[in-house]
């Protein structure tokens, strides 16, 4: 099965997102691949999307953001998206206002996760707006600074705004709230689309061999139950997960039950809905530094013991 690469590109307002994705797509139309865009604008009037060339499959989610209000119509979007085309990427550009793990969330749906390689987050940064970042409120702050820390590639952009001295000092800072991600010094957002596409975090931590997925600071793990498993067994391993668990859903069969059962999990709690047809049994966990080969070892574990 073919599946499609996906770039979160995130940032604050007036960032230089929409600048990197001009960028991007320019050159991804060198290269000859097909990519789509989807774009999550606040407010009702798209003004980028003329910007971005007419041969590229555009969706544009208006009303809200993804943190918030829409995140199913992003599902749907993009499974229209990967349904109608035969896409090698999607690039999804998101509002400043977005939170990374929404966004992730929003986008890793049971029913098309598989199709799908989570390539990582971009974060784009003002320097400049990043250098006054006193003058902004404590809740924006906090938002900038949870965009730099979940980042896998940060663009240090504006640099033509700040002194040498500044952009040293900037990236310091930067760098205190993410070690691993790779930084780059832009102007307006230039970057070679290899680079990204090569995306991986620095390993900081000395020689341990990690596999791609391990690289990403955020990250998804898919898999897919072949059977039921005993909903006091799911429960215990959920209660044995670390708070960098951050969201589940997907479709689980318990032992008990004939149809599968909806499940989500944010914080901490789990919720179930009855789902009245088969549906496929995938689960998507997102959080921070998974190690999936452990995680759906545990999985598989519990549908042996439901079968003993
Ligand atoms: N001086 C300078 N201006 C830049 C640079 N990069 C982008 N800009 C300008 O900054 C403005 C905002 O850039 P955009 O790419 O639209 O930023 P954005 O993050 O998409 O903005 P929103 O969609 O409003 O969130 C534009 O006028 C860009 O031309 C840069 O490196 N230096």
């Amino acid at each position: 099965m073919k599946t499609t690469e996906v770039y979160i590109l995130g940032g604050f307002l007036g960032s230089g997102k929409t600048t990197l994705l001009r960028n991007i797509l320019k050159q991804e139309s060198e290269t000859g691949r097909k990519v789509a865009v989807l774009l999550n604008e606040l407010g009702s009037i798209s003004v980028d999307s003329g910007l971005i060339g007419d041969e590229v499959p555009l969706k544009e989610l208006f009303d809200g953001c993804i943190c918030c209000t829409i995140q199913d119509k992003l599902e749907v979007q993009l499974h229209e998206l990967l349904t109608e085309n035969d896409l090698d990427a999607v690039y999804i550009e998101t509002t400043g206002a977005a939170h990374p793990v929404e966004v992730l969330d929003g986008i890793m749906s049971p029913l098309f996760a598989k199709r799908l390689e989570y390539k990582g987050i971009i974060t784009v940064v003002d320097l400049m707006r990043w250098r006054d970042r006193e003058g902004l409120s404590p809740q924006l702050r906090k938002l900038l600074a949870e965009q730099i820390h979940h980042a896998d590639f940060i663009l240090l952009n504006k640099a033509d705004l700040v002194s040498e001295m500044e952009a040293a000092q900037l990236i310091y800072s930067i760098q205190a709230l993410n070690k691993d991600a790779v930084c780059l010094l832009t102007e307006y957002a230039a970057i070679s689309l290899t680079s990204l596409q090569h995306m991986q975090r620095k390993r900081h931590n000395g020689h341990k061999k990690l596999d791609v997925q391990d690289h990403l600071h955020l990250s998804a793990v898919v898999h897919t139950f072949e059977g039921s498993v005993k909903q006091t067994d799911f429960e215990d391993w959920l209660r044995s997960l670390p708070e960098t668990v951050y969201r589940m859903k997907g479709y689980i069969s318990f032992t008990h039950s004939q149809y599968p059962h909806l499940f989500q999990y944010s914080y901490g709690m789990p919720m179930y809905m009855n789902e009245m047809i088969k549906m496929p049994l995938n689960i998507v966990i997102i959080g921070e530094r998974l190690d999936k080969g452990i995680m759906i070892g545990q999985l598989e574990a519990l549908e042996v013991k439901a079968n003993q």
